[in-house]
């Protein structure tokens, strides 16, 4: 059965015409059946959109159900005489169940955070849009009529959603001015108030920066019973939304879109910010992503050497947070394993290798192991070294080879292994491990094939770094100061700490976070400029 409603949308006009048109022709004899039986097909098809639509769309929550029966049964002639509100409100202005959940999936697809509304009636609008806000998102509502806010209000109070709704009541052109004043900024603004204020309220938003750039504008109605593109329009509404929707359509500042048919009629239009701004990289962003996006590691494959622990631990969890995979490699089994583990609880593809890099055939297992199960290598961290103390006269050949074996020649096939594979695809971002002592000679420990191999470390990196640039691979490396790991507080080290803290102008040693966004920087498209670099994270300690 078709329920009568005053014809609002083209639609709804058409079915009121087509019904009329019908009754005609049935009551005519001269009209040939087959024009009465086109008349009834268009009759049903036009009948039929509106009733489809709501039953293919998401059934309403209870309080929003609740909402519509408490509004569709209220006796608004009486509200009206009883000069509760200024204007008669026919109950059809509410938004209903298609536009409800149209605005919320609207709100849940731009990500929005603050909506603001221009007309709230009862809130079903208010209130299914703040269901599509996430938990600490919030919308205001313009209302004129203190009555509505009342009528709403217990309604929202009894939806998890409802916290997330403040109404303003009174003129909504003075709250979009208080708004506007406090600095206020929308994701997205839905426009369903006075018809002959549409323009204002849009031109005031636009001018007034009440729209985040990339903001949506919803605004309800803006077909009215066709009347903006009938010649024979003189009513007020219909001139002012035709007036309205010229502007808006010329206006460079936005895109547009008209949603139509629907039930009711949205248009959308998003805030480009054209002809205000430099519109390059720099405002965009480099292919539209913003600075962050663009430290984003998704879809990348990465290694770390060494990230059983330590500093290496901390760069395989920092790769991954920032969405590649990561294959966690380690000398010790089970090490590797464990932070394996420890990446996959949080939803990071990680994969456990067991390797020891200063041996060849190990590091061409662990790059070809990482090929079969992910297809290639785009990030490799070779973060693996050892360090042994001794009085450089009394350095064995045993220790400097050890300690060469691991930090340089180990660095050294690693590079070249996954060098190789990033090479023949054009791209590749290889991160080492160098260290502070590069720069200066940590005393008052002996150091000698420490500081020798990691000085290696930097001139290995500056050169793999200029003579692969023009393929794609970046090599760059990073020189941690004094990082507090487990290695530093062995029995003979534990003394020197004090002593260490007076030469870091930061007054403490690294933490391993502390390199976090260094890796990840370095790692990303953001550092793609950059190579050969050694990126020094000391807290100053090589400047005194
Ligand atoms: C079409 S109804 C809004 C329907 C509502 N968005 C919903 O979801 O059901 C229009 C509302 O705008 C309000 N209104 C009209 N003029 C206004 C004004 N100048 N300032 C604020 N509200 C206004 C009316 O009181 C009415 O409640």
């Amino acid at each position: 059965m078709y329920l009568y409603v005053i014809p609002d949308t083209p639609v709804e006009v058409i079915v009121e015409l087509l019904t009329k048109a019908r009754e005609i022709a049935a009551s005519s004899d001269t009209v040939p059946e087959e024009l009465k039986a086109h008349l009834q097909k268009a009759l049903d098809i036009s009948r039929g959109l509106d009733d489809y639509l709501a039953k293919m769309t998401t059934q309403e929550s209870e309080p929003l159900a609740e909402l519509y029966k408490k509004t569709v049964s209220h006796d608004w002639d009486q509200v009206h005489r009883d000069g509760h509100t200024m204007f008669r409100l026919p109950k059809e202005c509410i938004t209903g169940h298609v536009e409800g959940q149209t605005l919320k999936m609207l709100v849940r697809m731009s990500q929005a955070k603050k909506v603001l509304e221009i007309g709230m009636f009862t809130g079903y609008g208010a209130l299914s849009m703040a269901e599509g806000l996430p938990e600490d998102g919030c919308l205001v509502a313009c209302e004129l009529e203190p009555y509505l806010k009342d009528f709403a209000q217990p309604i929202f109070d009894k939806s998890p959603h409802g916290k997330k709704i403040t109404v303003k009541t009174g003129s909504a052109m003075d709250t979009l001015k208080e708004l506007a004043a406090a600095g206020e900024q929308f994701d997205m603004v839905f426009i369903d108030a006075d018809k002959t204020n549409y323009i204002n309220y849009y031109k005031f938003i636009m001018d007034n920066n009440l729209l985040k750039l990339r903001g949506v504008i919803c605004v309800d109605n803006s077909l009215f019973k066709a009347k903006v593109y009938l010649k024979d329009t003189a009513d007020s509404n219909g001139l002012a939304l035709r007036e309205f929707n010229q502007f808006v359509s010329s206006d460079p500042r936005v895109e547009q879109v008209s949603l139509n048919p629907l039930h009711f009629n949205v248009s959308l239009y998003m805030y480009s910010g054209f002809g205000k701004i430099t519109d390059d990289e720099v405002f965009r962003g480099v292919q539209g992503r913003p600075i962050l996006d663009r430290m984003r590691l998704d879809g990348k494959v990465a290694y770390v050497t060494g990230a059983g622990q330590g500093i290496g631990r901390a760069f395989a969890h920092a790769l991954g947070e920032a969405g590649a995979k990561v294959a966690v490699v380690d000398l010790d089994k089970n090490k590797a394993e464990t932070v394996a583990e420890e990446l996959s609880l949080k939803g990071i593809n990680a994969l456990s290798i067991t390797a020891d890099i200063s041996k060849s055939d190990d590091v061409q297992r662990m790059v070809d192991n990482i090929v079969s199960k992910w297809g290639t290598v785009h990030i490799a961290c070779n973060n693996a070294g050892i360090n042994m103390n001794s009085a450089s006269e009394e350095t064995s050949l045993e220790e400097w080879d050890q300690t060469f074996n691991v930090n340089l020649r180990g660095t050294f096939m690693c590079c070249q292994a996954a060098g190789r594979v990033m090479l023949k695809q054009g791209y590749g971002k290889i991160i080492n491990t160098a260290s502070m002592a590069s720069l200066i000679v940590p005393h008052p420990q002996n150091q000698l094939s420490y500081n020798t191999s990691k000085a290696g470390v930097v001139k290995l990196t500056q050169t793999l770094g200029t003579e692969w640039i023009d393929r794609g691979v970046r090599v760059n490396c990073i020189s941690p100061g004094i990082v507090d790991t487990p290695l530093i507080h062995s029995e003979s080290l534990r003394p020197l700490v004090q002593r260490w803290l007076s030469d870091i102008p930061a007054g403490r040693l690294a933490q391993v976070t502390d390199l976090q966004a260094a890796v990840v920087y370095l790692a990303s498209d953001a550092s793609d400029y950059m190579t050969g670099h050694n990126l020094v994270i000391e807290g100053g300690q090589s400047l005194w």
